[in-house]
């Protein structure tokens, strides 16, 4: 798994968790307070519509009951006298009271007066369902029960629902029996429910029912929300004085909105939540991911090349400069190692020249080289002469610094003519150059063996000189030689020590060349 898709992973799932998080505060905290809330207000809307209606029938009753309870009243229903009818029941009666009509019946539920004035149009109209003789089933409208003395309700009629309120009719002091019921009526109005949706603070609108089996699954208006959820409105029914439905009511809650698990604050949030662990992405995999992949990648190229180099990054935090410095002063340290060991395993402890494998390895690349090119190669094999003498006559210490004097002339005439010098055995080298002419290289096959003699290192065992001489078995692959692949490394070798051999055995101190 890559760091980056770790952390995005990590992001994901923590996104989820913050999410689910704030979706379940909301779902199992938030929403139902808010709900219960939005119930508990639209309830109280419900009970004042219902109180707002009762306050209309308040007004109707109380009126009512002023004219049952009466003695002028009283009076009527044993004198049946005109001046009673005349003086109280006049159309501006109708006007002051707001009422729409009086009815009077005596105690068998027969019509004893009726008057019906609409107060608002100015103008009496005719309500036949309050002949009780013809309509039995309105009966209910008086107070004629045990234990009761008034009654009130709506009423279905041809013009419409009305409102209505009966008291039996008593002396003022409510002594006597009761000899009859006076009735009054108020029509239900547009303006009348348009005051009650104020008080009540919502919107309302009503039908009237006429077909009973539309209404089964509606409540009646009383008790406000019963086993109810929220709503932007719901219907009501209002039921007549026999228990039939009458009028559907029409409310609309003044909460026209209601509450959503994902609303807009809680989308916000998460769009904020969201934004910001893109943006923390962003930042972490700019500053951190970013530059750690890129350090991974370049140590690995190195790892593939073979080839350490310091990391190049800039990085603003104190422990990522601290890993690339680490990590820089590491490779560091590897590369002076490697330097020392590389040196170690070419060049010689004793002479500081090129070892006999770093010699194969160079030698193999410039053969190739010159065979490619087709230019001249040459090798010249040294050995010192009696040097088992040497040692024997100056000890062994001596002899090595001898060796490391000749090997300093070894190094400088290779140097100066472009070619290399390395330690071929025990006291045996070897110069390889590329490049010389047979001239050149001839002349520097001399100079080679004066300059050793030059050193004057004295040799009492020599059989030669009284100082230090070499023997040196040269071979010269010419250019033409390259060309045709007449010879091969190993022969070039082999010729340098056949004349090397022959240069031994031909008295020492001197230089033979063979050139192929
Ligand atoms: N001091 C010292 N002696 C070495 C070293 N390497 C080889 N020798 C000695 O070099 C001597 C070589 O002797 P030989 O190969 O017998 O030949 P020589 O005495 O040089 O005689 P010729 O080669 O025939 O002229 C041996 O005695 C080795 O011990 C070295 O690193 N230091």
């Amino acid at each position: 798994m890559t760091l980056r898709f770790f952390v995005i992973i990590g992001t994901l799932i923590l996104m989820c968790f913050v999410t689910s998080l704030l979706v379940s505060y909301r779902y199992f905290f938030t929403l139902p307070t808010i709900n219960e809330n939005i119930k508990d207000y639209q309830d109280r809307e419900l009970l004042s519509l219902e109180i707002a209606l009762n306050r209309e029938f308040v007004f109707l009753k109380t009126l009512n009951y002023d004219y049952a309870v009466w003695d002028d009243s009283y009076d009527y229903m044993t004198s049946f006298d005109k001046d009673y009818i005349e003086s109280n029941y006049v159309d501006d009666t109708f006007k002051s009271l707001k009422i729409d009509g009086v009815f009077i019946y005596d105690m068998n539920f027969k019509q004893v007066y009726g008057h019906t004035f609409d107060y608002i149009q100015e103008q009496s109209f005719e309500l036949p369902e309050f002949d009780l003789n013809t309509h039995l089933p309105n009966r209910t409208i008086l107070p004629y029960k045990k234990n009761t003395s008034e009654r009130f309700g709506f009423l279905r009629t041809e013009h419409g629902p009305v409102m209505f309120a009966s008291h039996v009719i008593q002396r003022t002091d409510k002594t006597g029996e009761p000899v009859g019921s006076i009735v009054f009526i108020k029509k239900v109005r547009k303006s009348q429910v348009a005051m009650m949706a104020e008080v009540a603070q919502v919107k309302l609108s009503y039908s009237i029912i006429n077909d009973d089996s539309a209404t089964q699954n509606l409540l009646v208006l009383n008790g406000g929300i019963q086993n109810e959820g929220i709503a932007t409105e719901r219907q009501r029914i209002l039921l007549d004085i026999n228990g039939n439905p009458l009028l559907t009511v029409n409310i609309e809650h003044h909460h026209q909105r209601l509450p959503v698990l994902f609303d807009l604050y809680l989308i916000i949030i998460l769009i904020m939540f969201f934004v910001a662990s893109i943006i923390g992405f962003f930042v972490v995999n700019r500053f951190f991911i970013t530059p750690l992949i890129n350090g991974a990648s370049a140590i690995n190229l190195m790892l593939l090349k073979n080839d350490l180099q310091p990391l190049h990054f800039k990085n603003q935090f104190i422990e990522m400069r601290v890993l690339i410095n680490g990590f820089n002063s590491l490779i560091k340290e590897v590369k002076k190692q490697n330097e020392q060991l590389e040196k170690i395993s070419k060049i010689d402890e004793l002479t500081q020249i090129y070892n006999r494998r770093a010699f194969e390895e160079i030698y193999t690349l410039q053969w190739h080289d010159a065979h490619n090119q087709k230019t001249t190669l040459g090798l010249m094999l040294i050995d010192v002469d009696y040097f088992k003498l040497y040692n024997d006559c100056y000890g062994h210490q001596e002899g090595d610094s001898a060796l490391q004097a000749l090997c300093r002339v070894l190094k400088e005439t290779a140097q100066s003519n472009n070619g290399i010098a390395a330690r071929y055995g025990g006291e045996e080298f070897i110069l390889l150059f590329n490049q010389l002419s047979f001239e050149q290289f001839e002349l520097t096959s001399q100079q080679l063996r004066k300059n050793v003699n030059a050193l004057k290192l004295p040799h009492k065992g020599s059989k030669v000189s009284d100082v230090l001489t070499i023997s040196v078995g040269c071979a010269f692959a010419t250019a033409k030689a390259m060309d045709n692949e007449s010879i091969t490394a190993k022969s070039l070798i082999k010729d340098a020590d056949v004349m090397l051999y022959e240069a031994k055995n031909t008295g020492r101190d001197r230089a033979l060349i063979k050139s192929i």
